[in-house]
């Protein structure tokens, strides 16, 4: 699903490197990433995601090359293709959690906003804990709604690659497992890989396979 190689970014600003030599998710697979803050792990998914680009290598998502795609077709391939539970949610406020969630159908020409996916959202947020929360805003909701509005949202389009941003951080321990359990339940429905990055080593058994940042960080030895 995903194959990186000799990938090289670092930011305009400077300070900071990274260095992927090589890194392959496969159809279906479960990846957790753990690491020091400020390791590179929201780079990475924003690499993946095509929301940066890098200065050499391959990001090959699904068979598409994202690197050589021009920044409109990134954005459509981001939208059609990949669910992304971003680490700040990146929620709309004017906008209550249902339009939130079925936000990738506004900005997507190839997405179809049919009752299935009307239905399949309301399944969502049902199976999440916020079924009767749907008609609020962001800021009427707490910080933990909120994240799992941002993973409905992800999951919504039933997208081949769920990357997740730390998508359990502020939730407590029973949500956290429910809304793991969720996570995978429906990327496994779709076929999806699973690629998160996470602080909750607790959760990391249930993943196939644990990636430990440090290894990526520029000048360190592959
Ligand atoms: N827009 C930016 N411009 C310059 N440097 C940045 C920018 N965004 C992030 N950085 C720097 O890049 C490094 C990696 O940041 P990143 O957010 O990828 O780390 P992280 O491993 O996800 O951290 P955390 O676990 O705290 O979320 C950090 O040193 C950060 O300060």
């Amino acid at each position: 699903m995903v194959e990186i190689e000799d990938l090289t970014f670092s930011y305009p600003s400077g300070g900071f490197g990274l260095r992927v030599p090589s890194l392959t998710l496969k159809d279906g697979e479960r990846l957790a990433i753990v690491g020091p803050s400020g390791s590179g792990k929201t780079t990475l998914l924003n690499l993946i995601a095509g929301i940066l680009r890098p200065a050499t290598g391959r990001i090959d998502v699904g068979g598409t090359d994202v690197t050589t795609l021009s920044d409109a077709e990134r954005r459509r391939f981001r939208a059609s293709r990949i669910g992304f539970v971003f680490q700040d949610f990146a929620l709309l406020d004017y906008l209550p959690a249902r339009q939130n969630i079925l936000y990738p159908y506004r900005i997507s020409p190839g997405l179809v906003l049919d009752a299935a996916a009307r239905s399949r959202a309301e399944a969502l947020a049902t199976a999440s804990g916020i079924g009767d929360k749907l008609d609020r805003h962001p800021s009427a909701l707490s910080q933990g709604e909120q994240q799992r509005v941002a993973i409905c949202r992800a999951l919504v389009t039933q997208p081949k690659l769920v990357l997740s941003d730390e998508a359990t951080g502020n939730l407590d321990p029973e949500s956290k497992a429910r809304i793991l359990d969720l996570l995978f339940e429906r990327a496994e429905a779709a076929g999806a890989s699973v690629l998160a990055v996470t602080h909750d080593h607790e959760l990391l058994p249930r993943f196939d396979r644990v990636l430990d940042f440090n290894e990526f960080r520029e000048g360190a030895v592959a």
